[in-house]
């Protein structure tokens, strides 16, 4: 149950019992303090004074008019006329009773729509980079909230297999072909393939016109260079989806949807904009001029979708892309995780799409945009020599620093416990200290920040769990066994579980707003009432029914974390 949507509707009714117009914003919030309450309604105020009504005096008509009997405890005016609202406590427990009883901690589901999440989205022939690690991890995040919401949500990996740098590639290919050379490669070659035909592209006329000709020969769906294409694409799946799998990150071959797609939707999209009079010729290019965009002399900026040599561009894909999402795909919301530095590109795409009536305005079409990844002194992250950093490097690296922690603090276990916990520790740490922070700053890559014990980490948070799901055996007990009913008799017990039941509004704010960073910020805070309530309510020498009780928020709580983490595609283990 979503508590605060629950109070948020009494409020709401409320305030119109009370005069308020139809509509008027309740704004029940979490209180930011236990002294507020467990909710505070902020949107009294705004409609007293529309109403030329005193703020308090309207609270109080509200309050009046306010049913939460059996759900409250208490109802405060505070200040200048803010509602604070103290859950009941027998209510509470009851609510915690049917988390516990129920395998999604009794989330609702949502009305379901039809989400394409773009997210990953890594180039052939080149290597996945750190750059993809964010749009991979956090998007993979997001599905999974998505999907255990009951929405019908399709990956979209818009995988970068297209465009003129295949002619250079294809004409590489031939000419070792030619030479006699061995031309099957994995993809750390393909990296070097790709420097050494860009070389060759740049230096060698000759190279230069036949890779030119061959751009030409492959998008007119030449059956020679389809084959070598399909072979550079195989060759950079299999080793994207080594990465994936180390990741856990639920991607597989079956949701790439390449940029190579949209192909045939190309010349007709721009017909069709032309048709429409938004496309026009320009310098022999055809440009889509937006109004809303200035250039630096104060004209509208214009949109290059096909060049001079007929070639089309990735706003054009963008634009096919979109349309084929609503009309093909019937999506309801498109979320995108791109990074911040392709936004305006998406804006102008959107407002094409928009101004020429391929996606309808219900549709939402939304740019995640997430910052950059940077080093500890705060430059771009690269490797020592300057290069990019391998996201497979990064994965291996962080293994091995994750082996020498466990090494160190449980030297007892058998090697291959301590295997297991170091990768299992390792993916957890790398993928949680880009969620938990705010997606649309640029973020500090820190080794050993991301494998502290202390703060908001994986290790952090994993233990937490796991110390949680130990106190479980050491009682020996399974929730079957725990007849006694939750009792709330404490402060701390009572400030844990009001927080254990906004586990949903948790997952509904990732939902809503595409930042896993909400869910981290939840489960250490959670971790952190768990560690007050635990330091104050003594449990396994606690007497009989309150000792249940007590075992009750406790696997509670572990359940929580358990599912929460699970949603961010973090493992737990129940040992480290
Ligand atoms: N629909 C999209 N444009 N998705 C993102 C594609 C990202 C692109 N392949 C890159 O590496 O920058």
């Amino acid at each position: 149950m979503n508590i605060q949507a629950l109070i948020n509707d009494k409020v709401s009714q409320a305030l119109e019992a009370a005069g308020a117009p139809a509509g008027s914003p309740a704004a029940v919030r979490q209180s930011a303090k236990a002294q507020f309450g467990d909710y505070q309604a902020n949107g009294v105020m705004g409609v007293a004074k529309k109403l030329g009504m005193n703020p308090r005096e309207f609270a109080q008509k509200v309050i009046d008019c306010l049913q939460l009997d059996g759900i409250a405890e208490k109802v405060e005016i505070a200040g200048p006329g803010f509602i604070n609202i103290f859950l009941d406590k027998a209510w509470l427990a009851a609510r915690g009773e049917e988390a516990l009883a129920s395998d999604r901690l009794a989330v609702d589901t949502d009305e379901a729509q039809t989400i394409v999440v773009d997210y990953s989205a890594p180039n052939v022939a080149k290597e996945m980079h750190v750059g993809h690690l964010r749009s991979t991890i956090i998007g993979d995040a997001v599905v999974r909230t998505l999907e255990f919401l009951g929405h019908n949500v399709i990956r979209a990996n818009h995988l970068g297999d297209w465009g003129t740098q295949f002619g250079m590639l294809i004409a590489n290919m031939e000419r070792k072909e030619k030479e006699g050379s061995d031309v099957s490669m994995n993809i750390s070659d393909l990296e070097g393939f790709y420097r050494e035909s860009k070389v060759l592209y740049d230096e060698d006329e000759e190279f230069g016109v036949t890779a030119r000709n061959f751009v030409v020969r492959l998008q007119s769906g030449d059956e020679y260079c389809l084959e070598k294409w399909r072979q550079l694409v195989a060759i950079t799946l299999k080793q994207n989806q080594r990465n994936y799998d180390r990741l856990s990150v639920s991607l597989t071959d079956d949701n790439v949807m390449g940029e190579s797609m949209y192909n045939d939707m190309l010349a007709p999209v721009v017909a069709d904009l032309k048709q429409k009079g938004l496309a026009v010729e320009s310098d022999g290019a055809t440009v889509v001029f937006l109004d809303e965009y200035k250039n630096k002399d104060g004209e509208p900026m214009g949109v290059i979708i096909q060049k001079r040599d007929g070639g089309y561009l990735y706003t054009t894909t963008d634009i096919a892309c979109a349309k084929y999402r609503y009309e093909q795909l019937h999506a309801d919301r498109v979320l995108y995780f791109i990074d911040s530095r392709q936004h305006q590109h998406l804006m102008m795409a959107w407002s094409i799409v928009r101004k020429a009536g391929y996606v309808p305005e219900e549709v939402s079409l939304e740019h995640h945009a997430f910052g950059m990844m940077l080093g500890k002194d705060g430059r771009p992250f690269k490797t020592r020599a300057g290069g990019t950093v391998r996201l497979a490097d990064l994965l291996d690296e962080a293994e091995e620093r994750a082996n020498q922690l466990i090494e160190a603090k449980n030297p007892e276990l058998s090697a291959e416990e301590k295997a297991k916990i170091a990768t299992t520790v390792a993916m957890a740490a790398v993928k949680y200290s880009d969620l938990s922070k705010h997606r649309t700053t640029d973020y500090i890559f820190d080794w050993d920040n991301m494998l502290a014990f202390e703060g908001n980490t994986a290790p952090y948070m994993q233990y937490a769990y796991t110390r949680v799901a130990s106190i479980f055996k050491r009682a020996n007990v399974e929730l079957k066994d725990l007849t006694a009913p939750i009792v709330i008799n404490d402060e701390k017990e009572q400030a844990l579980l009001s927080k254990l039941l906004q586990f949903e509004e948790a997952v509904q704010s990732v939902a809503r707003e595409g930042q896993p960073h909400l869910m981290c910020t939840y489960l250490f805070e959670l971790a952190g009432l768990f560690s007050s309530f635990y330091e104050a309510c003594p449990i396994l020498n606690a007497e009989e029914a309150v000792k249940q009780s007590r075992l009750k928020l406790a696997l509670l709580t572990a359940n929580t974390i358990k599912k929460g983490l699970d949603l961010l595609g973090i493992e737990t283990l129940e040992r480290m």
